[in-house]
């Protein structure tokens, strides 16, 4: 189910949100002489799914980059459910509830699926070093975490992998991996870069299927996507980026037939099904 009446007032760059899990002030990024991110306000409803699209360049990687803390911007402030995240660095976020995944994936192709779980695990006890003397307490919680990595892995249909090394996994699998083991932190937040990217269509449906249920837990999730079936198919609210700035937000069906996002981003690519883009659908199919 599509959630709506997200925002309050009009749906223009920068609207207020009933119940904002993130909200942006003035952040911006430069690369030498590039602003790459420029945004004054921008509020992300929660409990729903946003998505994040423009063309290449428009700077989406680098505003995931700084909200996560494996960035640094110039200057502006966000905050992540009424705190500031200003110089969180990312593991403290991900221990705040704020997860990502990456376009390319960070699976360790040289650990095993399970390994990988575990990886994704925080608060171990085994971090501190006093709790670390008592050994029976180390061990309960790394059963708990076996436990709980099997669980999601039963989830994603890869239980059955769970001694294969990640790198034996086919690029969609090795996404599926990706987002399950973000899922080991207990997310209040799920971030996700190009999901879709590089998936075999017949992963396609339990990927889609895997982030609606995150929704359906009670997350929240934020993504990047060029695949505009995708986000039709699964955003309740979209927002547009340009050459940093945010040029659009509102429900899919409205952002997408807006003539300034049709302009700046999918003014080249109208004519076609931009799963043909993709890969993910055959211009035959698109017809
Ligand atoms: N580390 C960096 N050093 C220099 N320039 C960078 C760096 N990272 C990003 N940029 C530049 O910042 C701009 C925004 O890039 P970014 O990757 O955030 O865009 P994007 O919207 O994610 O694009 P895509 O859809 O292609 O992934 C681009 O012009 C890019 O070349």
């Amino acid at each position: 189910m599509k959630s709506t009446g997200l925002h309050k007032g009009e749906a223009v760059p920068g609207a207020a949100k009933v119940d904002p899990i993130i909200v942006i002030d003035g952040v911006t990024r430069t690369f030498g002489g590039l602003t790459a991110v420029d945004v004054e306000h921008l509020e992300i409803p929660r409990n729903a799914i946003t998505a994040l699209i423009g063309p290449n360049g428009a700077g989406k990687t680098t505003l995931f980059n700084l909200l996560t803390g494996f960035d640094k911007p110039d200057a502006g402030t966000w905050t992540f459910d009424g705190k500031s995240l200003h110089g969180v660095p990312a593991y403290r976020a991900a221990r705040m509830g704020l997860v990502r995944t990456f376009q390319l994936t960070k699976a360790l192709g040289l650990l095993t699926v399970l390994e990988n779980m575990k990886l994704g695990a925080t608060k171990q006890t085994g971090e501190h070093f006093w709790q670390s003397l008592i050994p029976g307490m180390w061990r309960k919680q790394e059963f708990d975490i076996e436990d709980r990595a099997m669980r999601i892995l039963e989830k994603f249909k890869l239980d059955a992998k769970k001694d294969d090394f990640a790198a034996s996994l086919s690029g969609g699998q090795r996404k599926l991996l990706e987002m399950a083991r973000a899922l080991m932190v207990q997310p209040r937040l799920v971030m996700l870069d190009e999901p879709m990217a590089g998936v075999n269509p017949a992963l396609t449906q339990s990927l889609l299927d895997h982030i609606l249920d995150l929704k359906d837990e009670g997350m929240t999730v934020l993504f990047v996507e060029h695949d505009m079936h995708m986000v039709r198919h699964i955003a309740d609210w979209v927002v547009v980026m340009a050459e940093g700035r945010i040029v659009a937000e509102g429900p899919p069906d409205a952002v997408m037939n807006d003539p300034a996002v049709i302009d700046a981003y999918l003014g080249a690519h109208q004519e076609i099904d931009l799963g043909v883009v993709t890969g993910r659908v055959s211009a035959e199919e698109a017809k």
